[in-house]
């Protein structure tokens, strides 16, 4: 089996033309979680005007000396101001407030004695104290969230800020998700023997996908079967922008899932890399759409998903990047296994500023451990070079 090398497979699902330019309009109270499709832009400063931040009295900051200042009345937040403050004078101002033109200063309630129309200054404040000056947040023409981000709370609140009532978004790429395998038996289904396989890839798969701002379409499991194989996938590619399944990739009796994808009129991109876990990794595309075929063996599945189907999903949400890479160093010794470009999960922990990877935890065996991915595990790359890493090692890692 001729495998390519990790590097190589990545620059080939890079050069994949993916379409970007797909997206949708939501109301804000939908956007959340979902990836821009514009760079936001202040369309005005804001504040607008110079605005207090406390609630006291607009002056003159040179008048505070004169001791004693006429009161002009109230102007409380939201009103338009339209008086212009002369020498002498003040107009009680609140927290929120547009500062009346003329005054430069808010002198706040605790610094001031207010008697019979005037107030006495008590305990004078800098020159600007208490007011925000025009384009404090941010002014006209700044980008103030890019296209690509993902919508978290903060950017919400901006948007609202921003009185953007709908929000152009991405629209979710469709995966249509596929477990393969006569010996599994899915979620809830009666198993009639103990040799029978739970699936946990179509769950695992729905869920890292749907984090990743994908829209899954969960198909279960399929048999090994070759019709209905071709069936189940010709339907999956019908409806969804990518088709990802598992098992049925190696070279056992009944793995169909290899010889039926060219049979679905897709041209595959590649098939085996050397990688650990993984190798038989297929991708192929028909048209605008992408067939994942990754190997069944559950830790396998998963880490081919995030290494291959992550990378098509960014793109499509027009996402710089799936996930982060950081540079770690191991506090243990790590003995690589094999030749192949491993990925092996690791906790990551930071110390002073510094991401440390180590393996406290962690079951050394086959591809079939999953456990090893619970508690936010960080996967380590090494390369096909490496072979044993000392403690203090400089390595990459994916953090998911
Ligand atoms: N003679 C060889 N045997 C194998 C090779 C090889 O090169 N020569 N490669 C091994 C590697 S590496 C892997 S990975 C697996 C991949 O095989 P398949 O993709 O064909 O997967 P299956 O054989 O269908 O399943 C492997 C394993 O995973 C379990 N499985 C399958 N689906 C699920 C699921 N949805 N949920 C949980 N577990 C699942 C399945 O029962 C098997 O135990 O092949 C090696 N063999
Ligand atoms: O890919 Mo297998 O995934 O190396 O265990």
């Amino acid at each position: 089996m001729n495998l390519l090398s990790y590097e190589t497979s990545q620059n080939m699902l890079e050069l994949l033309q993916v379409n970007t330019s797909k997206f949708e309009r939501v109301p804000l109270s939908d956007a959340l979680d979902r990836v821009l499709a514009e760079d936001i832009v202040a369309k005005y400063n804001d504040p607008q005007f110079p605005t207090a931040s406390m609630d006291g009295y607009a002056v003159k900051h040179a008048d505070l000396e004169k001791g004693e200042l006429l009161v002009l009345g109230d102007n409380p937040a939201g009103n338009d101001e339209q008086r212009e403050i002369k020498e002498g004078e003040s107009i009680k101002t609140f927290t929120g407030s547009k500062m009346p033109a003329g005054a430069d200063t808010l002198i706040q309630i605790e610094n001031v004695t207010y008697e019979d129309g005037k107030i006495v200054i008590n305990e004078p404040v800098n020159i600007g104290s208490s007011v925000r000056p025009i384009g404090e947040s941010y002014q006209a023409g700044d980008i103030l969230i890019k296209k690509g981000t993902k919508i978290g709370y903060a950017e919400i609140g901006v948007l609202a800020g921003l009185n953007q009532v709908m929000v152009k978004v991405a629209l979710r790429p469709k995966v249509a998700v596929v477990a393969t395998g006569s010996e599994i038996v899915d979620l809830g289904e009666h198993s009639d023997n103990p040799a029978q396989i739970r699936s946990s890839n179509n769950y695992t798969l729905e869920a890292l996908f749907k984090q990743a701002g994908a829209e899954v379409i969960q198909i279960g499991t399929a048999p090994d079967d070759k019709e209905q194989l071709m069936q189940t996938f010709e339907s999956a590619i019908n409806s969804a922008d990518i088709v990802v399944s598992t098992g049925g990739v190696s070279v056992g009796d009944y793995d169909f899932v290899k010889d039926i994808v060219p049979r679905l009129g897709a041209s595959v991109v590649f098939k085996g890399v050397a990688i650990k876990p993984g190798r038989h990794v297929m991708v192929a595309q028909r048209e605008e759409k992408f067939v994942l075929a990754l190997p069944g063996f559950p830790f396998s599945s998963t880490v081919t998903a995030i290494l291959y189907a992550l990378p098509l999903i960014a793109k499509m949400l027009g996402q710089a990047k799936p996930y982060e890479v950081v540079a770690a160093k191991l506090q243990e010794d790590f003995n690589k296994r094999s030749s192949f470009t491993e990925f092996t999960t690791c906790n990551v922990v930071i110390e002073e500023g510094e991401f440390f990877v180590n393996f406290q935890d962690k079951k050394i065996g086959s591809s079939a451990i999953l456990t090893n991915m619970l508690n936010n595990s960080g996967l380590m790359i090494t390369g096909e070079e490496d072979k044993k890493l000392e403690a203090g090692t400089s390595v990459n890692v994916i953090l998911l």
